[in-house]
Protein backbone atom coordinates (compact mmCIF):
# COMPACT_ATOMS: atom_id res chain seq x y z
CA UNK A 1 0.00 0.00 0.00
CA UNK A 2 1.28 3.42 -0.94
CA UNK A 3 1.82 5.59 1.55
CA UNK A 4 0.87 9.05 -0.09
CA UNK A 5 -1.92 11.07 1.27
CA UNK A 6 -4.80 10.42 -0.17
CA UNK A 7 -7.10 13.26 -2.04
CA UNK A 8 -10.49 13.09 -2.79
CA UNK A 9 -11.91 16.00 -5.73
CA UNK A 10 -15.47 17.17 -5.72
CA UNK A 11 -16.65 18.85 -8.61
CA UNK A 12 -14.22 17.39 -10.88
CA UNK A 13 -15.99 17.64 -14.36
CA UNK A 14 -15.59 21.58 -13.75
CA UNK A 15 -13.06 23.69 -14.46
CA UNK A 16 -11.53 23.73 -11.19
CA UNK A 17 -11.50 20.29 -10.56
CA UNK A 18 -10.20 19.39 -13.34
CA UNK A 19 -7.09 21.52 -13.26
CA UNK A 20 -6.49 19.96 -9.48
CA UNK A 21 -6.77 16.31 -11.12
CA UNK A 22 -3.74 17.68 -13.70
CA UNK A 23 -1.63 19.28 -10.56
CA UNK A 24 -2.21 16.51 -8.34
CA UNK A 25 -1.26 13.73 -10.16
CA UNK A 26 2.42 15.52 -10.90
CA UNK A 27 2.54 15.54 -7.01
CA UNK A 28 5.16 13.18 -5.36
CA UNK A 29 3.08 12.85 -2.08
CA UNK A 30 -0.59 12.72 -3.15
CA UNK A 31 -2.44 10.13 -4.53
CA UNK A 32 -6.16 10.58 -6.14
CA UNK A 33 -8.21 8.23 -4.46
CA UNK A 34 -11.57 9.02 -5.55
CA UNK A 35 -12.84 11.79 -8.04
CA UNK A 36 -16.56 12.39 -7.04
CA UNK A 37 -19.29 14.07 -9.70
CA UNK A 38 -22.62 15.04 -8.35
CA UNK A 39 -23.87 14.75 -11.83
CA UNK A 40 -21.88 11.25 -13.51
CA UNK A 41 -21.38 9.61 -10.96
CA UNK A 42 -20.17 5.43 -12.51
CA UNK A 43 -18.89 7.21 -15.71
CA UNK A 44 -16.07 6.25 -17.06
CA UNK A 45 -13.45 9.71 -16.25
CA UNK A 46 -11.58 9.31 -19.85
CA UNK A 47 -14.70 9.61 -21.06
CA UNK A 48 -15.54 13.40 -20.99
CA UNK A 49 -11.78 14.49 -20.38
CA UNK A 50 -9.66 12.22 -22.40
CA UNK A 51 -6.43 14.28 -21.84
CA UNK A 52 -6.49 12.67 -18.35
CA UNK A 53 -6.68 9.43 -19.02
CA UNK A 54 -3.66 8.27 -17.32
CA UNK A 55 -5.39 8.78 -13.87
CA UNK A 56 -5.37 5.76 -11.57
CA UNK A 57 -9.17 5.93 -10.79
CA UNK A 58 -11.68 4.27 -13.84
CA UNK A 59 -14.98 5.57 -12.62
CA UNK A 60 -16.45 8.59 -11.36
CA UNK A 61 -17.25 8.56 -7.71
CA UNK A 62 -20.61 10.07 -6.19
CA UNK A 63 -20.93 12.22 -3.26
CA UNK A 64 -21.04 10.06 0.08
CA UNK A 65 -19.42 11.15 2.96
CA UNK A 66 -18.88 7.64 4.29
CA UNK A 67 -16.88 6.80 1.36
CA UNK A 68 -14.61 9.66 1.37
CA UNK A 69 -14.19 8.88 4.72
CA UNK A 70 -12.57 5.28 3.60
CA UNK A 71 -10.94 6.84 0.88
CA UNK A 72 -9.41 9.71 1.66
CA UNK A 73 -7.58 11.67 3.67
CA UNK A 74 -8.10 14.84 2.35
CA UNK A 75 -11.06 16.27 -0.19
CA UNK A 76 -10.99 19.54 -2.06
CA UNK A 77 -14.37 20.97 -3.06
CA UNK A 78 -14.28 22.83 -6.12
CA UNK A 79 -18.03 23.60 -6.24
CA UNK A 80 -20.19 26.30 -6.81
CA UNK A 81 -20.69 28.59 -4.15
CA UNK A 82 -23.74 27.26 -1.78
CA UNK A 83 -22.48 23.92 -1.84
CA UNK A 84 -19.44 23.42 0.29
CA UNK A 85 -21.90 25.49 3.06
CA UNK A 86 -23.11 22.26 4.02
CA UNK A 87 -20.99 19.63 2.46
CA UNK A 88 -17.68 20.65 4.39
CA UNK A 89 -19.44 20.83 7.97
CA UNK A 90 -19.79 17.10 7.48
CA UNK A 91 -16.60 15.87 5.97
CA UNK A 92 -14.91 17.68 9.01
CA UNK A 93 -17.19 16.25 11.02
CA UNK A 94 -15.94 13.18 9.83
CA UNK A 95 -12.20 13.82 10.44
CA UNK A 96 -11.69 15.06 7.03
CA UNK A 97 -8.88 17.65 6.09
CA UNK A 98 -11.00 19.73 3.73
CA UNK A 99 -9.83 22.36 1.36
CA UNK A 100 -13.07 24.83 0.15
CA UNK A 101 -12.20 26.79 -3.43
CA UNK A 102 -15.73 28.28 -3.13
CA UNK A 103 -16.28 31.67 -1.36
CA UNK A 104 -19.07 29.38 0.78
CA UNK A 105 -16.07 30.17 4.60
CA UNK A 106 -14.29 33.39 3.25
CA UNK A 107 -16.24 35.84 4.63
CA UNK A 108 -16.44 36.60 8.60
CA UNK A 109 -19.67 37.55 8.33
CA UNK A 110 -22.75 35.17 7.29
CA UNK A 111 -24.89 38.54 7.01
CA UNK A 112 -22.63 40.29 4.22
CA UNK A 113 -22.05 36.68 2.36
CA UNK A 114 -25.60 36.68 2.11
CA UNK A 115 -25.47 40.29 0.36
CA UNK A 116 -22.85 39.54 -1.83
CA UNK A 117 -23.31 35.82 -3.13
CA UNK A 118 -27.52 35.26 -2.22
CA UNK A 119 -26.91 32.17 -0.95
CA UNK A 120 -27.75 30.83 2.99
CA UNK A 121 -24.54 31.89 4.72
CA UNK A 122 -23.07 28.35 6.44
CA UNK A 123 -22.88 27.69 10.30
CA UNK A 124 -20.45 30.48 11.98
CA UNK A 125 -18.87 27.90 14.14
CA UNK A 126 -17.35 26.65 10.67
CA UNK A 127 -16.90 29.35 9.18
CA UNK A 128 -14.74 30.32 12.58
CA UNK A 129 -12.68 27.01 11.99
CA UNK A 130 -11.84 28.02 8.34
CA UNK A 131 -8.68 29.72 7.66
CA UNK A 132 -8.49 31.80 4.63
CA UNK A 133 -5.70 30.54 2.12
CA UNK A 134 -3.59 33.24 1.24
CA UNK A 135 -0.65 31.65 1.21
CA UNK A 136 2.34 33.82 1.24
CA UNK A 137 0.17 36.07 4.05
CA UNK A 138 -0.92 33.69 6.40
CA UNK A 139 0.99 30.74 5.93
CA UNK A 140 1.43 30.73 10.03
CA UNK A 141 -1.97 29.68 10.47
CA UNK A 142 -2.51 27.61 7.17
CA UNK A 143 0.01 25.42 8.86
CA UNK A 144 -1.71 24.29 11.36
CA UNK A 145 -5.10 24.17 9.60
CA UNK A 146 -7.31 21.46 9.00
CA UNK A 147 -10.20 23.28 7.30
CA UNK A 148 -8.93 25.87 4.46
CA UNK A 149 -11.30 28.45 2.60
CA UNK A 150 -9.10 29.24 -0.36
CA UNK A 151 -9.28 32.83 -1.94
CA UNK A 152 -10.93 33.88 -4.96
CA UNK A 153 -9.03 34.44 -8.11
CA UNK A 154 -9.16 38.39 -8.37
CA UNK A 155 -8.39 38.69 -4.58
CA UNK A 156 -5.08 36.94 -5.03
CA UNK A 157 -4.13 38.70 -7.53
CA UNK A 158 -5.05 42.03 -5.53
CA UNK A 159 -4.42 41.23 -2.58
CA UNK A 160 -0.85 40.14 -3.13
CA UNK A 161 -0.30 43.41 -5.24
CA UNK A 162 -1.76 45.53 -2.18
CA UNK A 163 -0.57 44.15 1.02
CA UNK A 164 2.82 44.47 1.42
CA UNK A 165 2.38 48.45 0.85
CA UNK A 166 -1.20 48.44 3.27
CA UNK A 167 1.16 46.24 5.97
CA UNK A 168 4.02 49.25 5.72
CA UNK A 169 0.66 52.22 6.17
CA UNK A 170 2.48 53.90 3.00
CA UNK A 171 -1.13 53.57 1.22
CA UNK A 172 -3.70 56.39 1.54
CA UNK A 173 -6.22 53.50 2.52
CA UNK A 174 -9.12 55.65 1.27
CA UNK A 175 -8.13 55.90 -2.41
CA UNK A 176 -7.63 52.52 -3.56
CA UNK A 177 -9.16 51.47 -7.10
CA UNK A 178 -8.88 47.98 -8.23
CA UNK A 179 -9.19 47.76 -12.01
CA UNK A 180 -9.54 43.25 -13.04
CA UNK A 181 -9.36 41.77 -15.79
CA UNK A 182 -9.96 37.64 -16.62
CA UNK A 183 -9.81 35.36 -18.93
CA UNK A 184 -13.34 33.15 -19.56
CA UNK A 185 -12.35 30.03 -18.01
CA UNK A 186 -12.61 32.44 -14.53
CA UNK A 187 -17.00 31.78 -14.91
CA UNK A 188 -16.49 28.30 -14.85
CA UNK A 189 -17.18 25.10 -17.27
CA UNK A 190 -21.40 25.93 -17.59
CA UNK A 191 -22.46 27.63 -20.25
CA UNK A 192 -23.93 30.80 -20.26
CA UNK A 193 -24.31 33.69 -22.63
CA UNK A 194 -21.87 36.07 -21.64
CA UNK A 195 -18.95 33.85 -22.24
CA UNK A 196 -20.05 31.60 -25.58
CA UNK A 197 -17.87 32.07 -28.66
CA UNK A 198 -19.94 34.82 -30.70
CA UNK A 199 -20.52 37.22 -27.27
CA UNK A 200 -17.04 37.24 -26.46
CA UNK A 201 -14.42 36.81 -28.92
CA UNK A 202 -13.35 40.20 -30.39
CA UNK A 203 -15.31 41.54 -27.52
CA UNK A 204 -14.64 43.24 -24.20
CA UNK A 205 -16.84 44.12 -21.21
CA UNK A 206 -17.04 45.22 -17.44
CA UNK A 207 -19.18 43.31 -15.67
CA UNK A 208 -20.67 43.46 -12.13
CA UNK A 209 -19.47 46.77 -11.50
CA UNK A 210 -19.74 47.82 -8.16
CA UNK A 211 -21.27 44.39 -7.22
CA UNK A 212 -18.55 42.21 -7.48
CA UNK A 213 -18.83 38.98 -4.65
CA UNK A 214 -14.95 39.58 -4.28
CA UNK A 215 -15.03 43.03 -3.12
CA UNK A 216 -15.60 42.07 0.11
CA UNK A 217 -13.30 40.11 0.57
CA UNK A 218 -10.56 41.94 -0.48
CA UNK A 219 -11.82 44.45 1.75
CA UNK A 220 -11.81 42.02 4.58
CA UNK A 221 -8.20 40.94 4.40
CA UNK A 222 -6.54 44.52 3.60
CA UNK A 223 -9.07 45.77 6.62
CA UNK A 224 -7.08 42.89 8.68
CA UNK A 225 -4.21 43.55 8.00
CA UNK A 226 -4.24 47.45 8.06
CA UNK A 227 -6.06 47.20 11.87
CA UNK A 228 -8.92 49.69 10.92
CA UNK A 229 -12.00 48.87 7.89
CA UNK A 230 -11.13 49.59 3.80
CA UNK A 231 -13.45 50.00 1.10
CA UNK A 232 -12.50 49.34 -2.43
CA UNK A 233 -13.87 51.10 -5.56
CA UNK A 234 -13.59 47.00 -7.58
CA UNK A 235 -14.17 46.64 -11.32
CA UNK A 236 -13.94 43.41 -13.09
CA UNK A 237 -13.78 43.10 -16.77
CA UNK A 238 -14.04 39.83 -18.86
CA UNK A 239 -10.90 39.58 -21.98
CA UNK A 240 -11.49 37.20 -25.05
CA UNK A 241 -8.81 34.81 -23.49
CA UNK A 242 -8.84 31.38 -21.80
CA UNK A 243 -6.69 31.99 -18.78
CA UNK A 244 -5.13 34.72 -16.94
CA UNK A 245 -5.78 37.75 -14.50
CA UNK A 246 -4.09 40.87 -14.63
CA UNK A 247 -5.07 43.39 -11.70
CA UNK A 248 -4.37 47.33 -12.19
CA UNK A 249 -4.31 48.69 -8.45
CA UNK A 250 -3.94 52.47 -8.24
CA UNK A 251 -2.96 53.79 -5.08
CA UNK A 252 -2.04 57.53 -3.02
CA UNK A 253 0.61 57.36 -1.68
CA UNK A 254 0.69 59.34 2.27
CA UNK A 255 4.11 60.47 2.47
CA UNK A 256 6.43 60.54 -0.86
CA UNK A 257 8.81 57.18 -1.93
CA UNK A 258 10.92 56.55 -4.97
CA UNK A 259 10.02 53.47 -6.98
CA UNK A 260 12.86 51.68 -5.67
CA UNK A 261 12.13 51.93 -1.73
CA UNK A 262 8.60 50.58 -3.15
CA UNK A 263 10.30 47.59 -5.06
CA UNK A 264 12.45 46.95 -2.08
CA UNK A 265 10.02 46.90 0.42
CA UNK A 266 7.78 44.02 -1.99
CA UNK A 267 11.17 41.89 -1.95
CA UNK A 268 11.72 42.49 1.38
CA UNK A 269 7.88 41.26 2.17
CA UNK A 270 7.89 38.16 -0.17
CA UNK A 271 11.08 37.46 0.94
CA UNK A 272 11.55 33.36 0.36
CA UNK A 273 8.45 33.22 -1.32
CA UNK A 274 8.95 31.72 -4.66
CA UNK A 275 5.59 31.91 -6.39
CA UNK A 276 5.56 35.62 -5.87
CA UNK A 277 7.94 37.87 -8.14
CA UNK A 278 8.21 41.09 -8.23
CA UNK A 279 9.54 43.13 -11.69
CA UNK A 280 12.55 45.73 -11.82
CA UNK A 281 11.26 49.20 -12.70
CA UNK A 282 10.04 49.66 -15.98
CA UNK A 283 9.03 45.84 -16.52
CA UNK A 284 5.44 45.21 -15.86
CA UNK A 285 4.12 41.27 -16.08
CA UNK A 286 1.54 40.14 -18.55
CA UNK A 287 -1.22 37.11 -18.11
CA UNK A 288 1.04 35.12 -20.71
CA UNK A 289 4.46 34.66 -18.01
CA UNK A 290 2.41 33.37 -15.55
CA UNK A 291 -0.16 31.18 -18.18
CA UNK A 292 -0.08 27.61 -16.28
CA UNK A 293 1.92 28.64 -13.31
CA UNK A 294 1.83 28.74 -9.56
CA UNK A 295 3.73 32.44 -9.91
CA UNK A 296 2.19 35.64 -9.48
CA UNK A 297 3.76 38.47 -11.01
CA UNK A 298 3.79 41.84 -9.83
CA UNK A 299 5.02 45.21 -11.56
CA UNK A 300 4.95 48.98 -10.43
CA UNK A 301 4.90 52.75 -11.60
CA UNK A 302 5.15 55.71 -9.77
CA UNK A 303 3.31 58.91 -11.34
CA UNK A 304 5.85 61.93 -10.58
CA UNK A 305 3.42 64.34 -11.57
CA UNK A 306 0.24 62.51 -9.00
CA UNK A 307 2.16 61.18 -6.35
CA UNK A 308 0.35 58.03 -7.27
CA UNK A 309 1.73 54.30 -7.74
CA UNK A 310 -0.01 51.56 -10.26
CA UNK A 311 0.42 48.47 -8.89
CA UNK A 312 0.46 45.53 -11.68
CA UNK A 313 -0.50 41.91 -10.97
CA UNK A 314 -0.83 39.06 -12.87
CA UNK A 315 -1.98 35.41 -11.98
CA UNK A 316 -3.18 31.87 -13.97
CA UNK A 317 -6.24 32.00 -12.15
CA UNK A 318 -7.27 28.26 -12.98
CA UNK A 319 -3.74 28.13 -10.93
CA UNK A 320 -2.22 30.58 -8.38
CA UNK A 321 -6.10 31.81 -8.34
CA UNK A 322 -7.74 28.06 -7.82
CA UNK A 323 -6.20 24.71 -8.20
CA UNK A 324 -2.27 25.23 -7.71
CA UNK A 325 -3.03 28.10 -4.22
CA UNK A 326 -4.95 25.08 -2.70
CA UNK A 327 -2.10 22.43 -3.03
CA UNK A 328 0.30 25.08 -2.27
CA UNK A 329 -1.72 25.20 1.28
CA UNK A 330 -1.88 21.93 1.40
CA UNK A 331 1.80 21.60 1.52
CA UNK A 332 1.99 24.08 4.33
CA UNK A 333 -1.13 22.08 6.07
CA UNK A 334 1.35 18.63 5.53
CA UNK A 335 4.47 20.14 6.50
CA UNK A 336 5.89 19.90 3.11
CA UNK A 337 7.95 22.32 1.02
CA UNK A 338 5.61 25.21 0.10
CA UNK A 339 6.49 24.14 -3.73
CA UNK A 340 5.99 20.55 -3.98
CA UNK A 341 4.52 19.27 -6.80
CA UNK A 342 4.10 23.14 -8.43
CA UNK A 343 7.60 24.04 -9.92
CA UNK A 344 6.70 23.81 -13.26
CA UNK A 345 7.17 26.94 -15.26
CA UNK A 346 4.76 29.28 -17.15
CA UNK A 347 3.91 28.02 -20.93
CA UNK A 348 5.29 30.31 -23.54
CA UNK A 349 4.47 31.63 -25.94
N1 LIG B 1 -12.67 29.02 -12.47
C1 LIG B 1 -11.86 29.73 -11.72
O1 LIG B 1 -10.96 30.42 -12.23
C2 LIG B 1 -11.99 29.73 -10.23
C3 LIG B 1 -13.02 29.11 -9.59
N2 LIG B 1 -13.14 29.19 -8.21
C4 LIG B 1 -14.25 28.58 -7.51
O2 LIG B 1 -14.12 27.17 -7.57
C5 LIG B 1 -15.40 26.57 -7.61
C6 LIG B 1 -15.48 25.73 -8.88
O3 LIG B 1 -15.33 26.60 -9.99
P1 LIG B 1 -15.26 26.08 -11.47
O4 LIG B 1 -14.55 24.80 -11.50
O5 LIG B 1 -14.79 27.19 -12.29
O6 LIG B 1 -16.81 25.83 -11.77
P2 LIG B 1 -17.44 24.85 -12.83
O7 LIG B 1 -18.81 25.37 -13.04
O8 LIG B 1 -16.55 24.68 -13.98
O9 LIG B 1 -17.52 23.47 -12.05
C7 LIG B 1 -18.24 23.28 -10.87
C8 LIG B 1 -18.56 21.80 -10.75
O10 LIG B 1 -19.26 21.61 -9.51
C9 LIG B 1 -20.15 20.50 -9.64
N3 LIG B 1 -21.45 20.86 -9.10
C10 LIG B 1 -22.39 21.66 -9.67
N4 LIG B 1 -23.47 21.74 -8.88
C11 LIG B 1 -23.22 20.96 -7.81
C12 LIG B 1 -23.96 20.61 -6.65
N5 LIG B 1 -25.18 21.12 -6.42
N6 LIG B 1 -23.40 19.77 -5.75
C13 LIG B 1 -22.17 19.26 -5.97
N7 LIG B 1 -21.43 19.55 -7.04
C14 LIG B 1 -21.95 20.40 -7.95
C15 LIG B 1 -20.25 20.19 -11.13
O11 LIG B 1 -19.53 19.01 -11.32
P3 LIG B 1 -20.32 17.60 -11.27
O12 LIG B 1 -21.52 17.78 -12.13
O13 LIG B 1 -19.32 16.66 -11.80
O14 LIG B 1 -20.66 17.37 -9.83
C16 LIG B 1 -19.51 21.28 -11.81
O15 LIG B 1 -18.80 20.82 -12.93
C17 LIG B 1 -16.42 27.71 -7.61
O16 LIG B 1 -16.87 27.95 -6.29
C18 LIG B 1 -15.61 28.88 -8.12
O17 LIG B 1 -16.13 30.09 -7.69
C19 LIG B 1 -12.19 29.81 -7.47
C20 LIG B 1 -11.14 30.43 -8.08
C21 LIG B 1 -10.97 30.47 -9.49
C1 LIG C 1 -14.71 35.57 -15.29
C2 LIG C 1 -15.67 35.31 -14.18
O1 LIG C 1 -16.88 35.27 -14.35
N1 LIG C 1 -15.12 35.13 -12.99
C3 LIG C 1 -15.94 34.84 -11.84
C4 LIG C 1 -15.01 34.48 -10.75
C5 LIG C 1 -15.71 33.47 -9.97
C6 LIG C 1 -14.83 32.72 -9.12
O2 LIG C 1 -13.95 32.04 -9.51
O3 LIG C 1 -15.18 32.95 -7.91
P1 LIG C 1 -14.37 32.63 -6.67
O4 LIG C 1 -12.97 32.98 -6.95
O5 LIG C 1 -15.02 33.52 -5.69
O6 LIG C 1 -14.54 31.25 -6.26
C7 LIG C 1 -16.79 36.04 -11.39
O7 LIG C 1 -16.42 37.15 -11.71
O8 LIG C 1 -17.73 35.83 -10.64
Amino acid sequence: MSNKLRAAIIGSTGYGGVELIRLLLAHPNVEITSVISSSSAGAPIAEGFPHLNQIMVDALDGIDVEQMKQKADVVFLATPHGVASTLAPQLIDAGLKVVDLSGDFRLNSGEVYEQWYKHKPADPAYVEKAVYGLSEVFADEVKDAEFISNPGCFPTATLLGLIPLVKAGWADLSSIIIDSKSGVSGAGRGLSLTSHYSEINENFLAYKVNKHQHTPEIEQVLGRVAGEDVVVTFTTHLVPMTRGILSTMYVNLKEKHTEEEIIELYKQYYEGRRFVRIRPQGNWPATKHVWGSNYCDIGFSLDARTGRLTVISVIDNMVKGAAGQAIQNLNLMMGWEETTGLTFSPVYP
